[in-house]
This record gives structure tokens, C-alpha cells and sequence, in this order.
């Protein structure tokens, strides 16, 4: 299954902000437990290209790169094996790097002119971002209206409280956050508790 399906089918992408790469499998091992085989590794910090490495040698989990503003950093995700790359804006650069390293792109796009833009470079589906400021679930359904061959992964600001609120919309492809992988749980090694966010975020987001 191509990265954009599966992200698709999984309706949920758990955005992770890693200190210790050694936390990578654990980690991925606890997503898979909780039904949600997917991760967006961030490049926030110096451990994300190992990280994902980690995650990808594992074969059993859906791995991506976020916070990815350079051609620079494509290259280091893809050849960490990451599959689609994520990033906060829209950049030609990076999108282009993903192209010619055979990665997803997944660039922000909050106004209609960057959905344009987006269309320009050949895209058809970008990632809302930041989603709780932006307008939220009535901006991306205004957009959607001009921009019907267009979907969207809403992410910033999004969790149990306002999941529906954007699944709901059917230009909504899938739904990324940090909530079901808290950075601080993460760095204590809590994973029996991120396999339960996990579960009860695939829970909601099937109810
Ligand atoms: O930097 C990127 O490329 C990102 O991926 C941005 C993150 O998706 C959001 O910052 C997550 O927002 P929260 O779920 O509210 O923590």
C-alpha cells in the first residue's frame, strides 16, 4: 500500500518528538500494540534520523519524517528510510527533493494560495497546519469547496476533545497530533501508558 493510503486507512498520525533514538523501537513496538502502526518522527531533535532509522528495520510500522524544511534533512530521512516526508510549510525545495528521492511529500497549507501552490507542484493532499489556529474543521470545509480533488491531514491543537470534529469532514484524509505520544512519557519509557492513548485514539476515531 502506497504511504498516502495507508495513512489514509489509519486515520490517525502520531506525532513524535524523540531525545534518545534508543526509545525508536520501544516505541513503535507500543504503537503497533495499540493498533496504530505509524509514526512521524520530527526532526526537532538530533536523534531523528536514527530514530527512524529504528522504526523502519522493524518492517512493521508506517515511518515519516516531520518537521522537515530542507532538502538536506529529505535526504537524511529517506536514506533513514522514512516514506513520506511531513512538513510545517510549503516549500518547492522540499517537495522536489521528495520527488526525486521517492518520498511522500506532505507540506503545510493553510490559505487557498498555498493549496494552489501545492496543486502547482503537483499535489493533491497537504497537511493543514496549525490546524487549532488556522480556522480549524470551517476553514478546511471552505477550502475544500474550491479545492474538491484536494485533502488534508489537520495537525497543531488537535486531540480527543475536537478529533471528530475533523474526521468528519470528508476532505479529511487522516488526523496528526503529539497527544497520543507525549514527549514526557516518551523520555520516561511509559509505553504500556502511549499503548493505551494509542488504543483509545483508534477507538475514537472509529466510534
Ligand atoms: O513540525 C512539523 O512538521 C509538525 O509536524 C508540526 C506538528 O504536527 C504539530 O506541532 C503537532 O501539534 P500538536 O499535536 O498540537 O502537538
Amino acid at each position: 500500500m502506497d504511504p498516502l493510503s495507508a495513512l489514509a486507512a489509519a486515520r490517525l498520525v502520531p506525532v513524535v518528538v524523540l531525545d534518545d533514538a534508543a526509545h525508536a523501537a520501544p516505541l513503535a513496538a507500543a504503537l503497533v500494540a495499540g493498533g496504530l502502526p505509524v509514526a512521524e518522527v520530527t526532526f526537532r531533535t538530533a536523534a531523528a534520523a536514527d530514530a527512524i532509522a529504528a522504526m523502519a528495520a522493524r518492517g512493521d510500522i508506517l515511518v515519516g519524517a516531520g518537521t522537515v524544511v530542507t532538502p538536506a534533512q529529505v535526504d537524511q530521512a529517506a536514506d533513514a528510510g522514512a516514506t513520506y516526508v511531513v512538513s510545517p510549510g510549503l516549500s518547492r525545495a522540499v517537495v522536489e527533493r521528495c520527488r526525486e528521492r521517492g518520498v511522500l511529500a506532505l507540506p503545510g497549507a493553510v490559505t487557498a494560495s498555498e493549496v494552489q501552490a501545492a496543486l502547482e507542484l503537483g499535489l493533491d493532499t497537504v497537511k493543514f497546519f496549525p490546524a487549532g489556529t488556522s480556522g480549524g474543521a470551517a476553514a478546511i470545509k471552505a477550502l475544500a469547496a474550491p479545492f474538491g480533488q484536494v485533502r488534508f491531514v489537520p495537525t497543531g491543537g488537535i486531540g480527543p476533545a475536537n478529533l471528530h470534529e475533523y474526521l468528519a469532514v470528508p476532505a479529511v484524509a487522516a488526523v496528526g497530533g503529539s497527544w497520543m505520544v507525549p514527549r514526557d512519557l516518551v523520555a520516561a519509557g511509559d509505553f504500556a501508558a502511549i499503548t493505551e492513548l494509542t488504543a483509545d485514539a483508534v477507538a475514537l476515531a472509529r466510534a
